[in-house]
């Protein structure tokens, strides 16, 4: 896709009503999006509810391959950064009024800074930051002032900007060697759960997060789990050590996929256009004998894909 083509599909409401639609993917695109009387910021793509998400927005719900998720597909970084804001602290929200705790996990890179609407008003003024409870879904084995830290990333570009409290963030001991701090942070998660900060999973066992806000690299890496690496088929830890990661640097802790796979919501949260490929591999229709690591992303609640349309350029 990209901005020159024609590319819009049909407004939500004038799509039948069947939930037998077929690959509604495969309708030929119909209207320029410039000549069209409503304004619209995404296109949304998605195997759930029927809806309209946002006010003018055009959804395209389909009745395409169970898993993939919803695709919202946004036309700049910054409008991508709008919905993203929103959607959080709509889930900070819901999950705050239902059990007064809000769960979230953070990835580093290019992540924390598609979150910077939340450190602005309204954002910044309505949350209730005293609800959040902030993990990492990988950190570099480094000091905490180190500019490889995702912790400091995370501290510099968000956390120092809202009131969240010190001792409801849990970064990594990065006093520990990759394995001890591997285990620390498992230890730490599993007092979490006694003390019911963390809900579980009745599925699988493992903690079940509110919200885990992933990024992926451009190899289809998500957390430090990386393409072909034996660590995608950890299945029994809930946090693992890596120290041959093929992006530096090499030391890394990082969630499984069974911790990964049992969050109540996954935002997926992709741009540029060189992610592109291994966006096209997850969410196209081609078949790859390799699994990326992006594409064993399957949680048991629900996968939101934000993507910017350089990163959905090869969809
Ligand atoms: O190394 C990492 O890379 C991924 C992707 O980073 P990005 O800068 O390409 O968005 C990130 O999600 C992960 O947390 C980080 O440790």
């Amino acid at each position: 896709m990209s901005s020159s083509h024609l590319y819009f599909i049909a407004p939500f409401r004038t799509l039948p009503s069947s939930p037998s639609l077929p690959n509604l993917h495969r309708i030929p695109l119909l209207v320029s999006r410039s000549s069209h009387p409503l304004t619209h910021k995404a296109l949304v793509f998605s195997t759930g509810i029927r809806g309209v998400s946002g006010s003018g927005r055009y959804c395209w719900r389909t009745m395409a391959e169970k898993g993939k998720g919803k695709v919202e597909v946004f036309d700049s970084e910054e409008d991508l950064s709008v919905s993203l804001g929103k959607y959080t602290a709509d889930l900070a929200d819901k999950f705050s009024k239902e059990k007064g705790s809000f769960t979230v996990v953070l990835s580093g890179g290019s992540l924390i800074k598609s979150l910077r609407k939340l450190v602005e008003p309204p954002y910044v003024d309505a949350v209730d930051w005293s609800t959040w409870h902030v993990f990492w879904v990988d950190e570099r084995v480094v000091p905490k002032d180190h500019d490889d830290s995702n912790y400091k990333l995370a501290f510099d570009g968000f956390l120092s900007k809202i009131p969240v409290l010190p001792g409801n963030v849990y970064a990594i001991n990065d006093a520990l060697s990759a394995e001890g701090a591997a285990d620390d942070y498992e230890t730490c998660l599993k007092h979490l759960v006694k003390s019911n900060v963390i809900s579980v999973s009745a599925a699988t066992g493992f903690p079940k997060f509110d919200l885990m806000l992933l990024g992926m690299g451009p190899d289809g890496h998500v957390a430090s789990l990386f393409p072909g690496h034996p660590l995608v088929k950890e299945n029994e830890k809930w946090v693992t050590f890596i120290k041959d990661s093929p992006k530096p640097p090499p030391e890394r802790i990082t969630f499984t996929f069974p911790v990964i796979n049992s969050s109540a919501h996954i935002a997926l949260v992709v741009c540029g256009a060189g992610k592109a490929a291994p966006v096209n591999a997850a969410l196209g229709n081609g078949q790859n004998s390799d699994m990326l690591p992006v594409q064993m992303v399957s949680p048991e609640g629900e996968l939101d894909w934000f993507l910017d349309k350089d990163a959905a350029s090869k969809l």
